[in-house]
């Protein structure tokens, strides 16, 4: 009998779903016994993912339609939610109450105030009573919370690439209560596979336009973990970019350090907290990421300058949109969650 989990993919036709079935395709401790989607359901998997004819699991995978009676019949243990926000208290109230544990990818619950989630998706969020069973699941950062937990809601992709230069130096202090500037670029497939005109490649290609200001809904989260971190309202304004590229984001972040901080204390702080943790690379003083060295993989590098001239600390970082923004933070987070290795199914992945 396979001691394997068995997982489903809600949401597996898009972009992280893709993403995700790559990664669990290959993962030695999950079994995928479901993947969904409305528009394929009853076809095979390698129908719309020719990519994976041949390979053991993927040959045998035809898509069902989202439905939980499904799910629940095909023994799934863990469910990750690949789906549109929105949605997700859909599927994981009913599968909580299986005993299934939900991985979410969307937005859902990511927020511990269902006030907040308001104010920047604009409707009230659909199930607030599952707020406070949910736990934010960046691994570097809330680790201690994921180990056993049955409801993980994975972190926006760009607060990923916000967060995990910024939390540090809020917990340790190091920066002055002033504004803090972020400016990110993102590839296409964070825009998701849906058909829209502003994502075709003819508006796309050759061209770069910044979008959702001056309230992109990710600065509710980004937000919540900076006041958490600093224990204090941490004001900081994003602006985000689409730029012509598939997968990758690159994010730019500049803040005040306190009197008497300096670059050195940045990095004593980075080091110290990203000290063996396997998917943080800090690169170094003046060293800058490229998202060509983390595009297809779970990293997150991270580099820092200090500019002496406008007495202003730079942090800057780069990621896969879909994977450690994603869908690899979700293996990530299964693994730590079930007590595995937390790089299982992941190196270079
Ligand atoms: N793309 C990215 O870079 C990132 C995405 N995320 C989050 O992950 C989630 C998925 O994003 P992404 O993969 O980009 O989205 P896509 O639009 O690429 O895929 C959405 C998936 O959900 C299914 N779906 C859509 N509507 C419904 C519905 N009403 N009921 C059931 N299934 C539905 C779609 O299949 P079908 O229509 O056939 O049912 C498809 O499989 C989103 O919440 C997104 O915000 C998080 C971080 C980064
Ligand atoms: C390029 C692009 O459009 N990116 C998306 C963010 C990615 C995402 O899916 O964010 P959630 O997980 O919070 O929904 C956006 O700015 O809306």
């Amino acid at each position: 009998m396979s001691t394997k989990v068995k997982v489903a993919v809600v949401g597996a036709s898009g972009y992280s779903g893709r993403e995700l079935l790559r990664l669990l395709l290959l993962h030695p401790q999950a079994e995928i016994v479901a993947v969904t989607s409305r528009a394929h359901a009853g076809k095979p998997l390698v129908a719309e993912f020719p990519r994976w004819r041949g390979v053991a699991n993927a040959d045998s995978l035809t898509f069902v339609a989202p439905d939980i009676a499904a799910l629940k019949a095909a023994g799934t243990q863990t469910a990750f939610l690949a789906l549109p926000h929105g949605l997700a208290h859909e599927f994981a109230a009913p599968l909580l109450n299986a005993g299934i544990q939900v991985i979410d990818l969307s937005a859902d619950f990511r927020l511990r105030n269902a006030a907040l989630y308001e104010a920047f998706y604009g409707h009230p969020h659909p199930a607030p009573e599952l707020l406070s069973q949910a736990v934010y699941a960046l691994p570097e950062l809330n680790g201690e919370s994921i180990a056993g937990a049955q409801l993980l809601a994975c972190p926006g992709c760009y607060p990923t690439s916000m967060l995990v230069p910024l939390v540090p130096l809020l917990r340790a202090d190091l920066l002055e209560n002033s504004p803090i500037s972020v400016a990110s670029m993102s590839g296409v497939s964070g825009a998701g596979r849906k058909e829209s005109v502003p994502f075709l490649f003819c508006e796309c290609n050759e061209s770069v336009r910044s979008y959702g200001v001056p309230k992109h809904r990710h600065l509710s989260e980004v937000g919540q973990e900076l006041d958490r971190a600093a224990g204090r309202h941490v004001r900081i304004s994003f602006v985000p970019h689409l730029v012509p590229v598939n997968q990758g984001i690159c994010t730019t972040i500049f803040a005040a350090l306190r009197e008497g901080i300096t670059a050195g204390d940045v990095e004593k702080t980075l080091r110290g907290t990203y000290a063996g943790r396997p998917f943080v690379r800090l690169l170094g003083t003046n060293q800058c990421p490229d998202t060509k060295n983390v595009t297809g993989t779970n990293f997150i590098d991270v580099g820092w300058s200090f500019d002496e001239r406008a007495g202003q600390l730079i942090l800057m970082s780069a990621e896969d949109n879909l994977i450690k923004g994603a869908s690899g933070q979700a293996v990530q987070n299964f693994n730590l969650a079930h007590g595995f290795p937390e790089t299982t199914g992941l190196v270079l992945g």
